[in-house]
């Protein structure tokens, strides 16, 4: 469980986020949405220690971040996997060999054992083929799959997901959505996903959070949102004429 508590992020004279208080709970998708701007990869930053908050707290499983002494703060690093934006794989690095890296940087496992470890992550993400290629030479969707799986690894209990479908087709994008969705239950993880896709909020959306210049405008399950009187959110969520027909389907029963 994530909960944070009237979070504050300025660069200078320039306030971004403006008083943030959520809970992010265990076993649970949880996602972040909002215009460009918003302050979403502002937020993200914060959560996973990248950038210090001016004012607020941030509270992993109870443990205060602000209180955490530096090798606390480290211990809490192994515990936070991430999937950046793009995959942000190792291009000189086999798909083992990058799945790998965080055992190497976090653990005292033996070889026979990171290897262990690192076959069963791949073969959860459906890629045990690809063990020996690189990044170049597997697709982006395969790609994802690797980034999740070098997330996973080591076992983490909060999962960052910084816009993980970005440059998928939206089948493969649904694929991505729902295999982060069963590794968060399988393993009770606390998952927070920054994301612009609109078909990840309807299809794995447990809860969203809606942030609107720095500020939490709204927040709620995905069929809340059907249901919002919310302008903005509407304004946003339904921009799109897909989108609004499926509110209205929503609305009449359908
Ligand atoms: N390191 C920084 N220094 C100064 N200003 C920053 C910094 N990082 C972000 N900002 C500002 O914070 C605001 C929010 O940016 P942020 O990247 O969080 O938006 P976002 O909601 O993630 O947008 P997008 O959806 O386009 O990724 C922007 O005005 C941005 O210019």
């Amino acid at each position: 469980m994530i909960k944070v508590e009237n979070l504050h992020k300025s660069f200078g004279e320039t306030k971004v986020l403006k008083g943030i208080s959520t809970t992010f709970e265990q076993g649970k998708t949880n996602l972040i949405i909002g215009q460009s701007g918003s302050g979403k990869t502002v937020f993200l930053k914060n959560l996973i220690g990248l950038f210090e908050p001016n004012e607020g707290n941030i509270f992993y499983d109870q443990q205060k971040y602000g209180d955490l002494s530096t090798s606390n703060r480290t211990e809490l690093r192994k515990k936070i996997g991430m999937v950046f934006q793009g995959g942000a794989l190792f291009d000189s690095m086999t798909v083992e060999e990058n799945v790998m890296f965080p055992l190497k940087m976090f653990t005292k496992k033996s070889n026979a054992e990171m290897l262990h470890r690192v076959h069963e992550v791949l073969e959860r993400v459906n890629l045990n083929e690809a063990n020996q290629k690189y990044p170049a030479e597997i697709s982006g969707g395969m790609q994802k799959r690797v980034s999740i799986a070098r997330a996973i690894v080591n076992y983490p209990k909060f999962l960052f997901c910084d816009e993980p479908n970005s440059g998928l087709d939206p089948r493969t994008a649904t694929v991505i959505d729902k295999l982060i969705q069963e590794i968060t239950k399988e393993n009770n993880i606390t998952t927070v996903i920054n994301t612009h896709d609109m078909n990840s909020v309807f299809e794995i959306g447990e809860k969203i959070i809606y942030l609107q210049d720095g500020i939490l405008a709204w927040e709620g399950t995905k069929d809340e949102i059907h249901h919002s009187n919310n302008k903005d959110l509407s304004d946003f969520v339904y921009s799109s004429n897909l989108f609004r027909k499926v509110r209205q389907a929503y609305q009449k029963g359908l």
